[in-house]
């Protein structure tokens, strides 16, 4: 993905002026800033969820169209939002993902998620029966176990423990060396070090300057 002076905002009304980054296979570029200062406003419209008020945004060499077969193929989101189907059960919804996926041997993979995401005790009840943080780990469990190219996530480390987020961080990396690309906004220092190849830092203080100024390369490949 790509985006290119992409001035991000609310009925025409900018919140940051012109952002431009790329995310190439096997690169996290991390979002990091204060509250309000525009990282999730960024990544909706980054990856079509909400219109630029100017600028561009690509996918795979052609315009970022939301629900493309192409985009829904390589781009799995996760944004601060809790999307359930009512009556299906932890590792049903799981299974769903999967088989949406044309993944073989869903309910293996999805039992290997279960467990990876803590989640063996509460397999068969409704995601409405869990705790909030419990939610955040199937969620993340849905967006990780499909597969995908690109990987955008709006503060995963929401709402997850100490022991869930180390494994997170685990789990980023990972998909990272396997050769997806990553686009994460984040206040946890940590993840975004341990994760990141690109650190953009949008200031909240300077609202219409250069928000995102060059690229941090904080040493990783
Ligand atoms: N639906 C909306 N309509 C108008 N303004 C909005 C809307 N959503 C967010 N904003 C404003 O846009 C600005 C950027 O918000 P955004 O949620 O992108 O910040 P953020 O960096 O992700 O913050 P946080 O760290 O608190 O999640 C804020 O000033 C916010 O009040």
């Amino acid at each position: 993905m790509s985006v290119r002076e992409l001035v991000c905002g609310y009925a025409g009304v900018p919140v940051t002026a012109g952002v431009s980054f790329e995310v190439g296979a096997g690169e996290a570029v991390v979002l990091r800033g204060a509250n309000g200062a525009g990282k999730s406003t960024v990544l909706r419209t980054a990856v079509g969820q909400q219109a630029p008020v100017s600028g561009d945004r690509w996918l795979k060499g052609g315009p970022v169209v939301e629900n493309s077969l192409v985009y829904r193929r390589a781009v799995s989101c996760l944004f601060d939002e809790d999307a359930f189907l009512p009556g299906v059960s932890v590792g049903h919804h799981l299974e769903l993902v999967l088989r949406g996926h044309g993944v073989a041997d869903a309910p293996v993979v999805a039992a290997a998620a279960v467990a990876e995401f803590g989640l063996q005790d509460r397999v068969d009840v409704s995601p409405f029966a869990l705790s909030s943080g419990q939610r955040r780990r199937a969620l993340l469990a849905a967006a990780l176990i499909r597969p995908f190219e690109l990987l955008v996530l709006d503060e995963p480390e929401q709402r997850l423990d100490a022991m869930m987020r180390s494994r997170l961080a685990d789990r980023l990396v990972a998909a990272r060396q396997a050769g997806a690309g990553l686009l994460i906004a984040t206040h946890d220092a940590s993840l975004a070090a341990t994760v990141g190849t690109t650190v953009l830092t949008i200031d909240s203080d300077d609202a219409l300057a250069p928000v995102v100024p060059a690229p941090q390369r904080e040493g990783r490949s």
